[in-house]
């Protein structure tokens, strides 16, 4: 517990760090169903702002759970602690001046708020990838709906286990079916250049 620990305020803080770099850090948030399209999408994102010389840091769902979260499954608890763990993280990169892109399923609003809550205002930018699920399980890019349908594996988003939709994302970025990934990824691009938060 953290009763008898002392916050230490360092002289280097975050709104130097941002000034260092040119940037307002942030936390680009991508929520949707498996196979909406997170993973690419927020890959091609980095590349733009990293050609366009942004500090960014991307945090994958799969990546992540082979490290900081490899002990957590797919129950709705451990699916808590994920994005939990995920949130503290993204709340350092913020302040170590970063624009960090998330790219989890992150099926429960209360989870997102409350990265949102551990963030400044303006700097938790909801990303909702709104993909429908007929299409996600048509993609099926891992097999894994297929094995969800099977049975063979269990608690499987949007299958037998919840997704809540954001009720007020910064950005709806609904699904196009002419639109290939990387004309999605400008889409997105665009948005949060022209909603002020690059
Ligand atoms: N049961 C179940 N439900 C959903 N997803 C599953 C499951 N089992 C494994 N996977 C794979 O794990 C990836 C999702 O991990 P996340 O950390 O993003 O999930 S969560 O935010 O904690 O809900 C997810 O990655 P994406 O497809 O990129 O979303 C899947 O590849
Ligand atoms: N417009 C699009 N945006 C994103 N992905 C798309 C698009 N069109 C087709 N895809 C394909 O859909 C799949 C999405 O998978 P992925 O990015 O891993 O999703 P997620 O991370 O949400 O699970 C990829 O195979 C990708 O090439």
């Amino acid at each position: 517990m953290s009763e008898n620990i002392v916050w230490h305020k360092h002289t280097v803080d975050k709104t130097a760090r941002a000034k260092a770099l040119s940037q307002k850090p942030s936390v680009i948030w991508l929520t949707g169903l498996s196979g909406s399209g997170k993973s690419t999408i927020a890959n091609l994102l980095e590349k733009k702002l990293f050609d366009e010389q942004f500090k960014t840091y991307l945090l994958d769902g799969d990546n992540v759970r082979h490290g900081l979260c490899g002990d957590l499954g797919f129950d709705d608890k451990s699916r808590v602690e994920n994005i939990r763990r995920i949130s503290e993280v993204a709340k350092l990169f913020v302040d170590s001046g970063t624009i960090v892109i998330t790219a989890f399923i992150s099926p429960f609003e209360a989870d997102r708020s409350f990265c949102r809550s551990l963030l400044q205002e303006g700097e938790f930018i909801e990303v909702f990838v709104d993909t429908p699920l007929e299409v996600c399980e048509q993609r099926d890019p891992k097999g894994l709906y297929k094995k969800a349908r099977q049975g063979d594996i269990k608690n499987f988003t949007g299958i037998d286990s919840a997704y809540e939709a954001p009720s007020q994302p910064e950005i709806h970025l609904v699904y196009d079916d002419n639109e290939t990934a990387e004309q999605s990824a400008e889409r997105l691009f665009e948005l949060l250049k022209n909603k002020g938060y690059l």
